[in-house]
């Protein structure tokens, strides 16, 4: 996991050469890297969705299994890394040398803090100008807070670097530049001139080790130079589990230094799924807490945590499993929909190529054939062992697109294209206006969209015409309001009759989502069983807000009184007056527009930095702080999305090329008054305020 670029494409490119599972390395700026299958991959060398592969690495005469996940480091998909994080026991969190902790390398690393997951340090691209293990490493530190901690150091550095020396065994691996040859590199004495410093970064390491282990501590006090390899390397895997320490690496993948090493580290430091805590979860039936035990013999349980289509076996649903085995050709328990599921085949997965496998057990990742139905999130298990996971929370999308297909023949062929996509994609959404008869897709930025458009047209066979991109508004109420809404109609025959009051406000806390609602109707002035109707049309309501028909997110309805007509009333009646007096009710308890506020860090050359703070406050931007990182200059900013579109353009014309941005969603809030005016204007063309 990493910011974008940082290496983790061309790093997983070596793992894959180095443990024999390719004969030769592909590089991601030729478009060969494996792991970057995707046509748009190839083009753009930027990882979009995370391949899953399986290596086996030789370590102290065992042969290990290591399960890698390559995950995209734009923000963007950043529904990738979470799922990823969500299913793996170890992170490699990999660093440029020269650009250090980035703004994605905090966001990855907040969402591994979230999962739990421990982590190992590689800082990449030693090679370059400018490149500072050392100072990465402190930033690791300051910027992260972790206890970063080296466990090598370079040997030369730029266009000197020739290697690492391990400071565990207190020797060097000097590398010889060959990339077709496995072992490229010769095991030698610490060069002389950097005797002193290693020996003072193996203190240090030592010190640090014993401090989370007394037995050693006592060892340390009394004479550290007996403390061996082996012993440093036990106590540092319980620290790095247990999150107490981030051992810190590095290397130039490119040019084909330092890998070997990290992947020992790997399995010298990371957990396997047996160093793994039992996984908790709820047993559906009884709503009781329930665990599972990284064993064969514990039933099965497994997590879907990715859907993708494949062209030549179909629909692929990859689970990691936390328990049991499951056997292909066997049937499996889907959790969410109380369905049995027949698993056809199982694969273990290179890619986007695929190796089938008789069964699956405690630990794996893999990618099963067969499901009907079957989403990301969902728990598979033992039908007579049910239990349901902790499924992901995936942030909305706040970025919107209207499409139609170019001819109106390929209207089919769009739905099954957007059908999929989204399917495969949590962050990605689509919706159809029912007036106007428009659709249009959401997801988490341009170039999030820029891709779905691009498949619908490669996979798919739809081209596209397209609006220009639109920021999904979201509305508040932030007042109350107390309404009377009768609905009266008399056609000839039965009539329709209903009549309720009721108070509408903002939802009585931030953790509700939907409507709250509460009915303290007395004396069945509006009889029971119209109760759920009111409700119902209230929700519904809601999803269309009174200003300029953006959804609102939450609200409080308190039904307090009304009345029926004995013979025209009906659940329909009351469904229709709650609907038509939210429309009346909304807009007199303080409606607000709610925008997506984006967090904005841009690294700029010095002599550009009053230009683009310039640029920044002209956007609405609120500068939220400075730094000086390297001799660069890091300004960092909240925006409205709404100002930000083709920003990439504008900073490179302003700073010729030679300032970088990214950008992270971070918060909705209410737009200016002038502002909320155009919106409601521009808006009031396509949406009806209307009673029906
Ligand atoms: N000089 C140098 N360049 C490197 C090194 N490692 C990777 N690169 C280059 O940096 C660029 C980005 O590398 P990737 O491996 O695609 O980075 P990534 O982190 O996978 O990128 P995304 O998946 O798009 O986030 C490519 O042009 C690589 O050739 C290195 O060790 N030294």
């Amino acid at each position: 996991m990493a910011h974008i670029d940082a290496g983790k494409t061309t790093t997983s490119e070596r793992i894959l050469f180095y443990t024999g599972k390719t004969h030769k390395i592909g590089e991601v700026h030729e478009g060969g890297a494996t792991m970057d299958w995707m046509v748009q991959e190839q083009e753009r060398g930027i990882t979009i969705t995370s391949a899953a592969t399986t290596a086996f690495w030789n370590y102290k005469d065992n042969t290990y299994q290591i399960n890698i996940i390559d995950t995209p480091g734009h923000v963007d998909f950043t529904v990738e890394v979470e799922r990823s994080l969500r299913v793996l026991d170890g992170a490699v969190a990999t660093f440029c040398a020269v650009g250090g902790v980035e703004p994605q390398s905090e966001t990855v690393w907040r969402q591994a803090d979230k999962y739990n997951v421990p982590r190992i340090g590689y800082v990449n691209k030693m090679d370059r100008t400018g490149a500072d293990f050392a100072g990465v490493c402190a930033q690791v530190h300051e910027r992260l807070g972790a206890n970063a901690l080296p466990i090598v150091l370079p040997i030369g550095a730029e266009d000197k670097f020739t290697g690492v020396i391990d400071l565990v065994y207190n020797r060097a691996y000097v590398y010889f530049d060959d990339k077709t040859v496995r072992d490229n590199y010769h095991i030698e004495e610490i060069p002389e001139n950097l005797k002193a410093e290693a020996a003072e970064a193996r203190a240090k390491l030592i010190e640090e080790v014993a401090a989370s282990d007394d037995a050693l501590m006592e060892k340390f006090f009394e004479d550290p130079d007996a403390i061996t390899p082996e012993e440093i390397i036990v106590a540092l895997r319980k620290a790095t589990i247990n999150m107490s320490v981030v051992p810190m690496l590095c290397g130039s993948s490119f040019k084909n230094k330092g890998v070997q090493l990290l992947l020992d580290s790997i399995i010298a430091y990371l957990p396997s799924p047996l160093d793994v805590e039992a996984i908790v979860g709820t047993d559906p039936r009884t709503g009781e807490e329930t665990k599972r035990h990284p064993s064969e013999s514990d039933p099965f349980c497994a997590l879907a945590f990715k859907i993708a289509t494949d062209p030549f076996v179909g629909r692929l649903g990859f689970i990691r499993v936390y328990s049991g085995k499951l056997d292909a050709g066997s049937y499996t328990f889907n959790s969410r929909s109380g369905k049995k599921e027949r698993i056809s085949r199982i694969y273990q997965m290179h890619a986007n190529k695929q190796n089938p496998i008789e069964f699956v057990g405690a630990g794996d990742i893999a990618a099963a054939v067969g499901f009907k139905d079957v989403r990301t999130g969902d728990t598979l298990c033992d039908e007579n062992h049910q239990i349901v996971l902790e499924s992901m929370t995936f942030p909305e999308p706040v970025i919107g697109l209207a499409i139609e297909p170019k001819t109106q023949k390929d209207l089919d062929k769009l739905g099954v294209g957007l059908g999929k996509l989204a399917e495969e994609d949590p962050t990605f959404t689509v919706k159809t206006d029912e007036d106007s008869g428009q659709t249009v897709i959401s997801g988490m930025g341009e170039l999030h969209l820029e891709i779905i458009v691009d498949r619908l047209k490669r996979e798919f066979g739809v081209e596209i015409n397209q609006g220009a991109p639109q920021v999904n508004y979201k509305e508040a109420l932030t007042g109350t309001y107390e309404h009377r809404e009768v609905f009266k109609k008399q056609t000839g025959g039965r009539g329709k009759f209903a009549d309720i009051i009721f108070e509408i406000g903002p939802a009585s806390s931030k953790e509700v989502t939907g409507l709250e609602f509460v009915d303290v109707v007395k004396g069945g002035n509006v009889p029971k069983e119209f109760i759920p109707a009111v409700q119902k049309g209230f929700a519904t309501a809601m999803s269309n807000g009174a200003l300029a028909g953006y959804p609102i997110d939450a609200m409080k309805v308190t039904l307090k009184d009304g009345s029926f007509h004995p013979v025209d009333s009906d659940a329909l009646s009351f469904e229709i007056c709650a609907r038509n007096g939210f429309r009346h009710a909304a807009v007199k308890a303080n409606p607000v527009i709610m925008e997506p506020i984006m967090s904005v860090e841009v690294v700029t050359p010095e002599e550009n930095m009053g230009d683009i703070i310039g640029d920044l406050n002209k956007r609405r931007g609120q500068i939220s702080g400075m730094e000086t990182k390297g001799n660069a200059r890091v300004v960092k900013a909240k925006v409205p999305l709404a100002e930000m579109f083709g920003y990439v353009t504008v900073l490179r014309t302003i700073s010729s090329g030679r300032a970088t941005s990214s950008m992270e969603f971070s918060h909705f809030e209410a737009v200016p008054g002038n502002v909320s005016k155009e919106i409601i204007e521009k808006a009031s063309g396509k949406f009806k305020n209307e009673d029906e």
